[in-house]
């Protein structure tokens, strides 16, 4: 019997109301989205602004419940009464697009946060890792320093650092870049290039194709909260085979 693969969606629905009161109803986020991520693989999710992929990784790390389907890590339902949601978390981390470092903390004290606090470790076992994964990022002389003396590219590297730190078995990436200087950009993604060539697997939102050609065993193209087209990054991004696929290809170029 073949290992199930780390992560799966299946037929995942989810709605939220689509204005204040009830008479607003609902809008359909995500619908039916099947998706699977195996070990060491590197899954991409592209599409228009509100098509669906920050909500889709807001499940995948239990930000947000489902309304229907099933996410499943090594084929568990995250979602069933007796999975430790917690001990799910553990396994996953996510980087977003504001960063989102504590910034009265220092640099290495954002990266040891949870190491110290979630996973218990002995202060100075963190700060010797905690360092070693900043020298990793390239902020080791940035350690003492606080999130405001950082550079853009500087914070959402220390927030990959603390992503990290956790060991985590998956990396979740929201549109990491989209808030960075078009300059600093470049450092960002020549980190997740590195991370990607060491087998990191990895979950990624992003509006960066060329990056997203470089890194991705497979491309999902989202329209309206479905998956409308996947495939190698080859297939979908330079031979797209559906007409919003192309639209959405040409509007970016
Ligand atoms: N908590 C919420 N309450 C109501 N609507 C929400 C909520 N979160 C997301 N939405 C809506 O869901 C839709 C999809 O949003 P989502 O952020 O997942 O899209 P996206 O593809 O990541 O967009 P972008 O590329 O702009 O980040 C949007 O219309 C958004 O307004």
């Amino acid at each position: 019997m073949t290992a199930p693969p780390l992560l799966s969606l299946r037929e995942v629905r989810k709605s939220f109301p689509a204005g204040p009161g009830r008479r607003a109803g609902r809008r359909t986020v995500l619908d039916g989205i099947d998706l699977d991520v195996g070990e060491h693989q590197c899954v991409v999710l592209v599409g228009s602004s509100g098509s669906g992929k920050s909500t889709l990784l807001r499940v995948v790390d239990l930000l947000e419940d489902v309304d229907d389907g099933q996410v499943l890590l090594d084929g568990v339902d995250v979602a069933d009464p007796w999975v430790d949601a917690d001990a799910v978390r553990a396994r996953l981390a996510m980087v977003f697009q504001q960063y989102n470092l504590f910034p009265h903390l220092s640099v290495l004290d954002n990266v040891t946060l949870a190491p110290r606090l979630v996973h218990r470790r002995p202060r100075g076992e963190a700060e010797e890792a905690g360092r070693a994964l900043l020298a990793k990022v390239g902020l080791a002389d940035k350690a003492r320093g606080y999130p405001d003396q950082l550079s853009g590219g500087e914070q959402q590297r220390a927030a990959i650092a603390r992503a990290l730190a956790g060991g985590p078995e998956l990396l979740l990436l929201d549109e990491v870049t989209s808030a960075l200087d078009p300059e600093l950009v470049g450092e960002v993604l020549d980190l997740l290039l590195e991370l990607r060539a060491e087998g990191t697997t990895m979950l990624v939102a992003t509006h960066e194709m060329d990056f997203a050609r470089e890194v991705a065993d497979e491309v999902v193209f989202l329209h309206d909260g479905r998956v409308h087209e996947r495939g190698t990054p080859a297939q979908v991004l330079d031979d797209p085979q559906r007409d919003r696929t192309r639209e959405f290809l040409r509007r970016l170029r």
